[in-house]
């Protein structure tokens, strides 16, 4: 006779991976609803569709401007936390398109919409850029790999998810369409597919403590994306 549980935990406790064996995965069901939320916002519905009111843009791309930049500070922690020379060289050379191909989108996007430095300047900060900055702040500093990847990951691989859904179609100004294919052309979708796999790949040397350190940081930021979403349609600080 086996020994009775010495906990109140129910003995289907669901494992800490998908069936696959998959964290990602797993990861992902467990940010639900706000993945699908996010995936699906009405910003990527409209984006795609071409049909995002111009300050609408602008606020999501000023706001947007300032993640990348703690993005590319979680990247670097990454880069330095990797646990092996393999995963350190895609980092750093996504890093080197981020800071390169991507930031000239921006410049020329506020130019077209006419958004000049002193809008940049003078637009505080939205509570939804605040909050993801300091997510991705405290990632950055935990100094662990599993734990950088999972705010990348997310940050990643719902941008890939939603502009995926545009399947070829693009809308006619570049300030939409090249913001969709910034996020999903092949150099793009191998970075993202590597990095889910590395999430994968480090995912069983976890105990359970550390996953659910990476869980809870997977989950605050899909709801930070979902926020991040959200701001573009309030008009306002907050
Ligand atoms: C709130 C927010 N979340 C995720 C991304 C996606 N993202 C940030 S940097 C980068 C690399 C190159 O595009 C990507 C995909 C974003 N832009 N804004």
């Amino acid at each position: 006779m086996s020994p009775a549980p010495t906990t109140d935990a129910p003995v289907t406790d669901a494992p800490a991976t998908d069936a696959t064996g998959r964290l990602s995965l797993w990861l992902r069901d467990r940010s639900e609803p706000d993945w699908s939320a996010a995936v699906a916002h009405r910003f990527t519905g409209e984006l795609i569709a071409g049909t995002v009111a111009d300050d609408v843009m602008r606020r999501y791309l000023i706001q947007d401007h300032r993640f990348v930049d703690s993005f590319v500070a979680l990247l670097g922690a990454a880069i330095a936390a990797a646990d092996r020379f393999d995963a350190r060289i895609p980092l750093t050379r996504f890093a080197a398109m981020v800071t390169s191909d991507e930031n000239d989108y921006f410049l020329r996007a506020f130019d077209a919409l006419g958004v000049t430095e002193a809008m940049r300047r003078d637009t505080p900060d939205h509570s939804a850029t605040t909050a993801f900055q300091a997510l991705m702040t405290e990632a950055r500093l935990t100094a662990d790999y599993p734990c950088c990847l999972a705010v990348l990951v997310v940050a990643e691989w719902s941008y890939l998810t939603w502009a995926a859904r545009a399947d070829g179609r693009l809308p006619d100004r570049f300030e939409h369409a090249e913001w969709i294919t910034l996020h999903d052309n092949p150099f793009f979708r191998d970075f993202v597919g590597w990095l889910v796999s590395e999430l994968d790949r480090v995912g069983p040397t976890l105990d359970d403590d550390a996953r659910a350190r990476v869980e809870d940081l997977f989950r605050r930021a899909v709801a930070a994306e979902r926020a991040f979403f959200d701001a573009a349609y309030q008009n306002g600080r907050d």
